[in-house]
């Protein structure tokens, strides 16, 4: 596979889950971060929102960092002035492509909209900016129009094109159909934005790749509008793991990330969440602790230190014997299989009581309680 960029947009579509307002020194923090595992480009915001935004971006553009910064704009001569006024070097110009949005937000005029997007890549070329522009909308834009607003703006001087499935409407099969076709025609590289509405941003991302995308756009816990955007974490360790294409970013502090961002942003992560979620590596259930025990690959995709996490055998309702015996031993106490199971059967009458794992310390009362425990 060619070479890919990773374009992440914490900083602009995360932050817009409704709810979340990072300050200045989280979005510091966050590009801090992010540059500091070799993520390629940080979309870090919106100039247009004003002055504490632009405080935010021109303290990032500041840090000097390795990523490429790209500030976000409407097609809207006075965004690109707010961008310059960052100091930002690259501006991303989104501009609606399909008739509901175009109808919404122009009226319909289309002509009245690529006006606009042209005078504005026309002005950012003037002031030596680098230009890339997002069709907003692009699922479910008129193909043919998609086409010509994609032509148009790499005739005009845009270096990348975004396809955008705003509102998170495709699967990977129309997202690979979709992209293919742009990627054939164009002579500039595409950029790939997907949304999760039905689950699928991170499928869809990884699709739009597969059909020649070289650039991706996500965000740290799949933070964003509505159900979020393919997750930062999910795409790169799906690149590595399952099409073996290294990025060449530290992926050993995907968990701290997560956690930095979850803490910023106010919204915790799901244990069951991929890559970060807590439960990424517990085991509790009986057949899938013992094949662990004698082999992790039985039931883990990676080993969890490759993403920061630890592996944590869990006792409780679905534990069996060797899980149990494993822990105790761990402590010196050695069962044999009789009494082994007596503590099983009292486990699993305790966690449906408590309606969760049992800790250690209470797994070890419980033992010294029955009076099972042997220590050597
Ligand atoms: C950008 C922002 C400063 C504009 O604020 P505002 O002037 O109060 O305007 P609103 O947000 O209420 O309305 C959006 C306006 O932008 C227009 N617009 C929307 N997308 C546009 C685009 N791609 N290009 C040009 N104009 C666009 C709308 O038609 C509307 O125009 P109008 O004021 O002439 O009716 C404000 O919305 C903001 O802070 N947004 C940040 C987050 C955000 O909206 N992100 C979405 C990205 S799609
Ligand atoms: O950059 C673009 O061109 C559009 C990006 C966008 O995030 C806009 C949004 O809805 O906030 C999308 O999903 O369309």
């Amino acid at each position: 596979m060619y070479q890919i960029m990773i374009n992440d947009t914490t900083l602009r579509d995360g932050e817009q889950a409704a709810g979340v307002a990072f300050n200045l020194e989280e979005k510091v923090a966050i590009a801090q971060f992010l540059d500091t595992i070799g993520v390629h480009e940080l979309e870090v915001g919106i100039p247009a929102m004003g002055e504490e935004e632009i405080r935010a971006i021109v303290a990032i553009r500041n840090l000097d960092l390795n990523a490429k910064l790209l500030g976000w704009n409407r097609a809207v001569l006075s965004d690109i002035k707010a961008s310059i006024a960052c100091g930002l070097e690259r501006v991303h110009i989104a501009i609606p492509v399909s008739g509901v949005q175009i109808a919404a937000k122009f009226h319909g005029q289309w002509r009245v909209s690529l006006q606009k997007l042209k005078d504005c890549i026309s002005f950012a070329l003037d002031q030596g900016l680098w230009v890339s522009v997002g069709g907003e909308d692009s699922s479910r834009a008129d193909e043919n129009f998609l086409q010509d607003v994609a032509m148009l703006s790499q005739e005009w001087g845009a270096s990348r094109f975004r396809f955008c499935d705003t509102v998170g409407v495709l699967d990977p099969f129309r997202t690979h159909l979709k992209v293919k076709h742009l990627v054939s025609t164009l002579s500039i590289p595409i950029e790939i934005h997907t949304h999760n509405d039905f689950g699928l941003a991170t499928a869809n991302a990884l699709a739009g790749i597969k059909a020649g995308a070289v650039s991706v756009n996500t965000t740290v816990n799949g933070l964003g509008e509505r159900a979020g955007n393919a997750a930062l974490e999910e795409v790169i360790m799906a690149l590595k793991c399952i099409y073996g294409v290294d990025l060449g970013i530290q992926t050993q502090h995907l968990l701290k990330l997560s956690q930095l961002v979850a803490k910023a942003s106010g919204a915790n992560v799901q244990p069951w969440k991929a890559i970060v979620g807590e439960n990424t590596f517990a085991h509790e259930s009986g057949i899938h602790a013992h094949g662990v025990l004698q082999n992790p690959v039985t039931y883990e995709p990676y080993a969890p230190e490759d993403v920061g996490w630890e592996r944590r055998l869990v006792i409780g309702k679905h534990s069996g014997r060797h899980s149990l015996s494993n822990l105790l031993e761990q402590h010196g106490i050695f069962l044999d299989s009789q009494e082994t199971q007596a503590i099983l059967d009292v486990v699993r009458q305790q966690s449906i009581l408590k309606k969760r794992s049992l800790t250690t310390e209470e797994l070890l009362n419980l033992v010294s309680e029955k009076r099972y425990s042997h220590a050597t």
